[in-house]
Order: C-alpha cells, then structure tokens, then sequence
C-alpha cells in the first residue's frame, strides 16, 4: 500500500508506555505480527528492541518506530507505533516520541498494578493532552487481578473503569481490540500537507555508510528526496538523501506527508546534529520551532580508562563511534597517574552508563576500567576554603490502594545514583518501584576528603562526601586501600583527612617477599627469571612516596561495589 494514499483521517499515532517488564514489547510485538509487520515465530520476540544489550537486559534502550496498516470496518488505516524506552534514565526520550503521538496505551500488569514509572509516563502522556488508553496485561497470570487495578487506575488517574482493556499480550487475547480502540479513541494528527514542511525529530541513530538517520514525524506539509532541509537548533542547511517509512524495517519512498512518521537520511554526520526534539524545515521556509527542546543532560559522571594504556588509541575510536550513536553522552578527556589517560564521561544515569560499558564491550571488544560514578556538584569556595540516612525530605504522600502508596521525596542525586534502587528492592522484597526527575540544585554540607599513604595524599582518590558521611566512607575506603595494597618492607598508613584533620587510619604492617626463598640450591637462570618477574610487576605499581601501590588496589577501591 503506497502511503501517499492516506488521507490524515486515516492516520493514528500512538506509543506504548509503561513500568518496565508490564508487557510493553510483547504488546508491540503482537501488533505488528495482527497487522502482518512481521511473521508470526518464536524468534522475533521483541522485534523493537534492536540493541543486543536490550534483548539481554530485557529493557528497550533506543526508541523504535514502526507504521502498521491496519483494516478496521472496511477501511484501511496508517498506525504509527512509537515505541519508547522503559526506564528512567531515558525519560526525556520517552517526552519526546510521545509528543510525536496524539495518543498512548498506558499498560499496566495486572498483578502489580500502578507502579512509579507508570505514574511518570501517565503524566508525560497527561501534560501533553494525549489521549490515554489504559490496558490491563498478563490478565493470564494466576493472580492477576484486574478488579484491583482498575480501580487503582480510576482512583490515581481518574479514568473511568469502562475504559480499561483487559489483555494477554503473551497469549494475544484481546489484543485486536487494542488496534479497534486505537482507530475509534485517538484522534487523527491535526495537521495539513499545504502547510510549510516542519518535522519533529524523535529519535537518531547514526549508520556507517550514510550517516545519521533522523526519525521524524510531520506535523506539517511534505518533504522529498533532494529537498534542502534546515535544523532549527543548529542552523545548518543539509540536503535530504534518502527518506521512507519503517515497518519496522526501513522502507525507502519518495515523499513523505504530514502526520506521516519515518526516517530520513540528510548528510549529517554525528547524531548531535539530529537531536531529539530539534524541529527540521525547509531552506528558506522557516517555521516555528516545535517546543519542549531541550539538549540532553548529563547526570551521573565516570572516568573510563583502557585496562592497559596500549589499547588507549583503539578504545578512543570505540568511544567517539559509540558517542556518534548517542548524543547525550559528554565526553572530556581526562588523565589520571594512577590509570593513565581515559575520559570522563557525563550519563543521563546509572543504567545508560551501564549500558555504553556494555556495548563497548560487546560491540567493540574493548576492556574499560569504570570509575565510581558521581554526580555533579557546584562549590561555592569561601574564604577558608572549602569544606538522616539519605538526605531525604519528604514532599508529599498519596494512598493508591489499602496496599499501595505513593511517596514523593526530595533527594540529593548522589545519594541515589549507587545502590539506592538495589536496597529498595531488597527491602520491599521487590514490590517498590522508583523513578526520579531533577529538582536542581540545593545547597548542602559538602567536605572533601582526601586519603594519604605514608602522609603523602593520592589525588585520583579525593572525593566530595556529605558531612554526616565523612566518618563512615573514610572507614570504607581505607579498608579497601588497606585490602589491596601488598604488604611492603616497611609499615604504611593509609589514612582518610578533612583538611588536616585524620578522620580513619589503617595500617599495612611491614613484609618483605622474598621471592627467591623457594629456590634451594644454586639454579641461576631461575633465581635470575624470578627476579625479573619481580621487577616487572613492580612497574605495574605506582609510587606514591615511597609506597608501591598495584594499579588494581585503583580500581578496587573506585570501581563501584559489585553487585
Ligand atoms: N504471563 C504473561 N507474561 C507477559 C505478558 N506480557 C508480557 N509478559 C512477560 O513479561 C516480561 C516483560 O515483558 P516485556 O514486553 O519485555 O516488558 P517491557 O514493558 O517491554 O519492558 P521494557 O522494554 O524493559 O520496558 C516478559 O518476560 C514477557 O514475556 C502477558 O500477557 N502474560
């Protein structure tokens, strides 16, 4: 069916939201086999979730779009499927596909009801006017219990029950009757082909071979192949190469319509260059840029370095090619004597810095050193320089159910960024979800705190910890140096100092390996390999006053905890 043929009445666009596992990939998988997108088989499970690291974790990282055709009543209709990323780290993504929609299916598993990031996504959807269908999923699971989530949703988002669809994404019951609701509840984009051409960019990807592919949706007139294009944010002029429509594979056209959805492919050769949420219009045509831009934001911060600095040049390519693919990583060079010279890298936070370790890894086969992540902060430096458990304020508190409540506090983001989702999910056994926007900055009693071996302080271990945890983090870490320095010939102190205040001291007692004590008798040429093994693990040490410290004693004590 060529699209060209499609009035803007027969065109629906919609996303999927959702907490993370309700269901929202099995749904979209079901909707494009309904509408014969994709064959029916057990292996494209999740066909939008392209990213290795996605099908591994299970959680869609990258937005993925989809246009299905759809019979209803005699009629053939265009359905754009918008798909969106589940977790937090990626809610401004999740802001931006759904402003390209006029609609959403809200999902919620009927055996967990309401949880965080589905109150989030229903206030993205709400803010932006969308129409909301809620639908009910897992209704196959022994304890679903849709009763309770229906009223859930009525009491939380003041939607009638009558509204709810109840599905088994997993077993496809119901699930035309999604696409039926999609067609009668969302409205069709208003929007017209004769107006100037002004595209929304929701997503980029970028492909060695032609440079970033932008997906757009048109919120108004048409664009062809060979059209000059602008980018309202950069200003810049590029000429359109290619452009089609995604079933979800790429489908090359001639012309893409208003409240059309698809990709285009214009020259522009890094991703920075198509950011989510920058508007596109024709040269000399300009219109009013669409709103909500905003450049990502990096929150959490790492040093990244080779495991070995004779793999440095190799991991930089692997870096500046995974960065291509993702703008809203910041990346500075940085050296440190300890590891030798790396990055520092800014992420929208800790799970999308776990996910560029993994695809550098998987992807580039490079093996990277993770510094603990922080976050950043912003000093006031004073003339005498600079100086309840997580620091939370409670805001405010709604009951969603007789077993369920929402609470909504102000936290600082370092206090978040580690291990606070781990400890609650392990002290609800599972049952609290979390999600967090950034409230900026709050001013706090911040110290820093610095860490000496023998009196001499190592600068790449300072770090900046609330008052009330100096104490507790001083103790931590010295065990940790304690635990990863070899014992040397002479005692060390390994020290943690507010100013000139020791806060914690350990002590490494004095030890002298002799390596040759296990060769009795007079074999030199192994005395002499012994020696030599010894000399050149010394030069993997760094020397810190006198102290020979391993380059891994480093990493152990800034690597994050292990899980
Ligand atoms: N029993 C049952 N399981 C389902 C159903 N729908 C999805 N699941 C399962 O729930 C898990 C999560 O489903 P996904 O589709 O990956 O969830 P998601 O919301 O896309 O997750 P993210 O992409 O991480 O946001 C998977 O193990 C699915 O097989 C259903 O209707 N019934």
């Amino acid at each position: 069916m060529d699209i060209c043929e499609f009035a803007v009445d027969k065109i629906r666009n919609f996303s999927i939201i959702a907490h993370i596992d309700h269901g929202k990939s099995t749904l979209a998988d079901r909707l494009l086999e309904i509408t014969g997108a994709i064959v029916k088989t057990d292996r494209n499970k999740q066909v939008l979730d392209k990213l290795q690291v996605e099908r591994e974790r299970g959680i869609t990282v990258k937005a993925q779009t989809a246009s299905l055709f759809y019979r209803h009543r005699g009629q053939t209709y265009l359905l754009n499927l918008i798909d969106t990323p589940g977790h937090v780290d990626f809610s401004y993504e999740v802001s931006r596909s759904i402003s390209a929609c006029q609609g959403v299916l809200l999902v919620v598993d009927a055996n967990q009801g309401i949880q965080a990031q589905t109150v989030a996504n229903f206030y993205l959807a709400f803010e932006a006017q969308l129409t909301i269908i809620p639908v009910i999923n897992k209704i196959d699971l022994k304890n679903a219990d849709p009763e309770r989530v229906e009223s859930q949703i009525e009491k939380v988002f003041d939607i009638p029950r009558e509204e709810c669809i109840r599905i088994s994404a997993k077993l496809g019951t119901n699930v035309d009757q999604v696409l039926q609701e999609v067609v009668k509840r969302i409205p069709h984009p208003a929007v017209s082909k004769a107006d100037a051409f002004r595209a929304l960019v929701f997503d980029s990807t970028f492909d060695h071979y032609r440079g970033v592919v932008a997906n757009i949706a048109l919120f108004g007139g048409q664009v062809a192949k060979g059209d000059k294009i602008v980018s309202a944010h950069l200003g810049k002029t590029y000429e359109v190469n290619e452009l089609g429509i995604l079933t979800p594979d790429e489908h090359p056209r001639d012309r893409l319509y208003a409240g059309q959805v698809g990709y285009v492919v214009a020259g522009m050769k890094e991703v920075k260059e198509a950011q989510v949420g920058d508007t596109l219009y024709h040269q000399n045509k300009p219109v009013e840029a669409l709103p909500g831009f905003k450049p990502a934001k990096a929150m959490v911060f790492a040093g990244m370095y080779p495991m070995d600095q004779s793999e440095y040049s190799g991991l930089r390519s692997a870096v500046e090619k995974l960065t291509l693919n993702d703008s809203s990583v910041t990346v500075q060079r940085d050296s440190s004597l300890a590891l030798g010279a790396g990055w520092r890298l800014g992420f929208l936070g800790l799970l999308h810095m776990e996910v560029f370790n993994q695809r550098l890894e998987q992807e580039y086969n490079a093996s990277v050193i993770v510094t603990s992540p922080t976050v950043p902060y912003k000093a006031v430096l004073c003339s005498a320089k600079l100086m309840k458990n997580r620091r939370a304020v409670q805001k405010n508190m709604v009951y969603i159910d007789d077993q369920r409540v929402m609470m909504k506090y102000l936290f600082p983001l370092n206090e978040v960024v580690v291990d606070f989702y781990d400890q609650l999910k392990s002290l609800s056994s599972g049952y609290a979800s979390f999600d967090y926007e950034d409230a900026g900055y709050q001013p706090a009693d911040l110290i820093k705190m610095d860490f000496l071996l023998n009196g001499r302080p190592v600068e790449e271990l300072t770090t900046i910890v609330h008052k009330d945890r100096a104490y507790s983090t001083g103790k931590f870490m010295c065990e940790r140096l304690k635990d990863s320095i070899p014992r040397q010939m002479f005692e060390i102190a390994v020290q943690a100092a507010i100013g000139s205040k020791i806060i914690a001291r350990e002590t490494i007692k004095a030890y002298r390996k002799n390596v040759l004590a296990k060769c009795y008798g007079g074999d030199v040429t192994r005395k002499m390999k012994l020696l030599k093994k010894q000399a050149e693990g010394k030069k993997k040490m760094r020397r810190i006053g006198n102290v020979d410290v391993p380059k891994d004693a480093f990493i152990n004590v800034l690597k994050r905890k292990d899980k």
